[in-house]
């Protein structure tokens, strides 16, 4: 059947297919799965040697037919590798689309590609036009936000050019059509600089790049590139962990608890490198082109959501925009350990499972199935029965804690810090979410400690006396994080309210943020049917410049 055939009849009714009824099933994990007898194996096949990175390094350019795509994501890049300024820095990029594009059926030679069924091409294909299309549609959020620090809703109709290859290709790989943190910005988005070398931040080099090739951008994707190069340990640990506790085998299972806890420890040191290799003053400059354009009842950008021209009904659409929440190396944590059971049920909890739907297939099939084999392997139960067990499950998630410990302060001192707005890329209400998810692990770690035996019982039980220290201090930092988190919650509440009653007694009252909104939608669709006095585009707040390579001002 021809792709297009297949186009869904409105984008926006989420149909991402799951292996419901399979997730039981024992996975059997290869080593590698790679070279053209696996063209058709899709490239985020997960493998106990690449984990969640894709099964091979990413093609770097697309074949000569896609000439057109290269050169508008070469030449769109704000600061050019020569030094100029490019299309999105002088806000030419919208027009050269459609003016570039238009007419060349680009859409066939898509077609032709997806009927190819080469998975790595076609993953390509889906990164690239990612990149366009949401440099396309978040332009004028930019424009706005670097010429007065205040957002701006961005474009509500997406040029079939774009529109139906993207819907194509999103329909092949059974993902929505939207720029997403594995499939694009990220994960397929690395090339190493020596062939032969490492996947290590200093063998890499970026892609595609909305700001700058060498600055901050090139930081913060790397690192998450750099991080998730440990995944496969990750995943190999997981899935012998899982068979030891449903073969009762004690040794296997705290021989897999171990490796897994020296995989989070490099990830966790990994990711301590993200506040040199990308500085907190520079993250706003390129975030703009990674906000998405849910949710649909609350997305100040996208009030009337995105029409794909040509695609099934043209409905309005809505998806998640691209965040590191898209990530498989803490789900998978949560899950092995049970973490994600004692999640309340809530908006923020529904916010945190509709993530899991924004990756890859293969990853959100995986995730879910190592949360229903773990629970049916009843890890937890099977750690909490043996003192050695349960320390390697305090260590683990006194990692995980670590980890969200660490990125709720890179929010607050890359996004909170510097702007007001209160939604993140990925539609999360950013002062709410990430503090749950972290008071969760730190409940969870704190009934752990509970059931351990005392450092001295442990001692005088045979126990390694290294591993007694630092279950100690992870005790100790449990109850510290427990009441700073609360304080803190206290003090972000007040400030949650005053900005509500604020914006209320502003409302209505034309300031110039609001004056700039109406003078730039004057000629805008978008617009027509918005209240603009219950908008709230964030605060003017003053950009600062970072100091991390080449990255310029502007
Ligand atoms: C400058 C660095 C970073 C910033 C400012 C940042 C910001 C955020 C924000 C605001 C969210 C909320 C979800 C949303 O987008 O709506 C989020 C979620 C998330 N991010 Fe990041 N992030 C950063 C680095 C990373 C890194 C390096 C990783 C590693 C993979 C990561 C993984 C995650 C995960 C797993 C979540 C889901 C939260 C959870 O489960 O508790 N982030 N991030």
């Amino acid at each position: 059947m021809h792709p297009t055939a297949r186009l869904r009849a409105s984008l926006n009714e989420k149909s991402i297919r799951f292996a419901a009824g399979n997730l039981l099933r024992p996975v059997v994990i290869p080593e590698r799965v790679t070279g053209t007898k696996h063209k058709s194996a899709p490239a985020f096949t997960i493998t106990r040697e690449r984990g969640f990175l894709p099964r091979e390094d990413p093609i770097k350019s697309l074949p000569s037919a896609f000439k057109a795509v290269e050169s508008l994501l070469d030449r769109m890049t704000i600061h050019q590798p020569n030094g100029t300024d490019g299309l999105l820095a002088l806000g030419q990029f919208g027009d050269a689309v459609t003016s570039e594009l238009r007419g060349l059926n680009l859409e066939h030679e898509v077609n032709k590609v997806i009927e190819s069924n080469d998975q790595l091409l076609i993953s390509a294909l889906f990164r690239d036009y990612c990149f366009l299309t949401s440099a396309y549609l978040l332009e004028p959020v930019d424009i706005a936000f670097r010429q007065t620090g205040e957002y701006f809703p961005g474009r509500s109709i997406l040029p079939k050019e774009l529109a139906r290859p993207m819907a194509a290709l999103a329909e092949k790989l059974n993902q929505f059509p939207f720029m997403e943190y594995a499939s694009s910005y990220a994960l397929q988005n690395w090339a190493r600089i020596n062939e032969n070398g490492r996947i290590h931040y200093d063998n890499l080099r970026l892609i595609r790049a909305f700001e700058d090739f060498s600055g901050s951008e090139k930081g913060f994707i790397l690192v998450h590139v750099d991080m998730v190069a440990h995944s496969g340990q990750l995943v190999s640990a997981a899935e012998d962990a899982i068979a030891a506790a449903n073969n009762n085998d004690r040794d296997a299972f705290n021989n897999a608890l171990s490796r897994l806890h020296k995989t989070y420890r490099l990830i966790n040191n990994s990711m301590e490198t993200m506040w040199g290799r990308s500085k907190p003053a520079d993250y706003l400059k390129f975030r703009s082109f990674i906000f998405g354009t849910a949710p649909k009842a609350d997305n100040p950008m996208f009030p009337n959501g995105v029409i794909y021209e040509g695609v099934g009904d043209e409905k309005p659409t809505h998806f998640r925009g691209e965040s590191g929440a898209n990530d498989s190396m803490i789900p998978l944590g949560d899950n092995l350990l049970e973490i994600t059971a004692k999640l309340p049920d809530n908006e923020l909890t529904k916010v945190l499972r509709d993530f899991r739907q924004y990756r890859p297939m293969t990853q959100r099939e995986y995730i879910a199935s190592v949360e229903v084999r773990a629970t049916e392997a009843k890890v937890k139960e099977f750690a909490f029965a043996d003192p050695k067990s349960l320390a390697f499950y305090i260590l683990n998630t006194d990692q995980i804690r670590e980890f969200r410990d660490r990125h709720w302060r890179f929010t607050k001192e890359y996004i909170i810090r510097r702007s007001s707005y209160g939604l993140a890329t990925g539609g999360s209400p950013i002062l709410k979410y990430l503090p749950q998810n972290l008071s969760i692990v730190v409940s969870v770690l704190d009934e752990a400690c509970n059931a351990l035996p005392s450092s001295q019982v442990l001692l005088s039980k045979g126990m390694d006396e290294e591993i007694v220290k630092s279950v100690e201090e992870c005790r100790q930092r449990s109850e510290i994080q427990k009441r700073v988190l609360d304080r803190e919650m206290e003090v972000w509440q007040i400030v949650d309210e005053q900005k509500k009653t604020e914006s209320l007694r502003t409302s209505g009252t034309g300031d110039s943020k609001l004056g700039f909104y109406k003078r730039r939608s004057s000629n805008s669709k978008v617009m027509e049917d918005t209240s603009f006095a219950e908008i709230d585009m964030g605060e003017k707040k003053r950009l600062q410049r970072g100091s991390v390579g080449s990255d310029r001002g502007g």
